[in-house]
């Protein structure tokens, strides 16, 4: 049975930080740091060419963590995401042969709407799950909160525009399963190896 990430958010914090690797050399140092304050999902975003080497660098390394694969936009990309040993796909968008693909390998496709007509059509392909994105530009926990009457199974994974200030807007809402973002791992410190400053803002949240 595959691992989802609803299963980890359960038992483990429900933020899952969004990560953008400079270089290889950080994902184990950052996934040490972010794991040690509570993070057990981590999104690795296919936007450096070290990303799927990394997923798989802690997927073997790392196998307490759930990884996923982000700024998935192609089948390429899904594939070689899947082959790097990715658990779940993060996607911008949503398309459906792309949902298809990630089902028929039994890996969970968590794609971005931004509109009633998208959940729909998510809800159709049989997702329980959908990332609203860009969160803020989108609406934000209001749009999420008016979301529920009408898509009373599906549960959201809020990112854009998310800080440690307004992230607890979208966490108090029963149909937002986990939220994430960008500013626990901010491509500055990063790029300096500051993990104690990546630790501090990591114990904040
Ligand atoms: O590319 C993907 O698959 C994504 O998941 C997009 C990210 O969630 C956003 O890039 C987060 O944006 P900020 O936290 O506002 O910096």
């Amino acid at each position: 049975m595959a691992r989802t990430v609803k299963e980890f958010v359960k038992h483990n914090k429900r933020i899952v930080p969004v990560i953008t690797l400079p270089d290889l050399a950080s994902a184990i140092p950052l996934a040490d740091t972010l794991s040690s304050c509570g993070f057990q999902v981590l999104e690795i975003t296919l936007r450096t060419e070290w990303a799927l080497a990394a997923i798989a660098q802690l997927k073997q390394e790392r196998p307490g963590l759930l990884i996923g694969a982000g700024t998935v936009k192609n089948e390429t990309q899904l594939l070689q995401s899947i082959d790097a040993g990715a658990e779940f796909i993060v996607s911008p968008g949503l398309d459906a042969k792309l949902v298809q693909q990630a089902q028929s390998n039994n890996v969970q496709m968590i794609p971005g709407v931004m509109t009633p007509t998208e959940i729909m059509e998510a809800e159709n392909q049989g997702l329980e799950t959908v990332k609203l994105f860009p969160a803020s530009l989108a609406g934000g926990a209001d749009f999420i909160r008016s979301m529920a009457s009408v898509f009373p199974g599906m549960s959201f994974f809020p990112t854009g525009g998310i800080t440690e200030d307004n992230i607890n807007d979208y966490l108090n809402m029963p149909n937002v399963l986990c939220a994430g973002g960008t500013w626990l791992s901010p491509i500055p410190l990063l790029q300096k190896g500051d993990w104690n400053r990546i630790h501090e803002i990591a114990l904040r949240c």
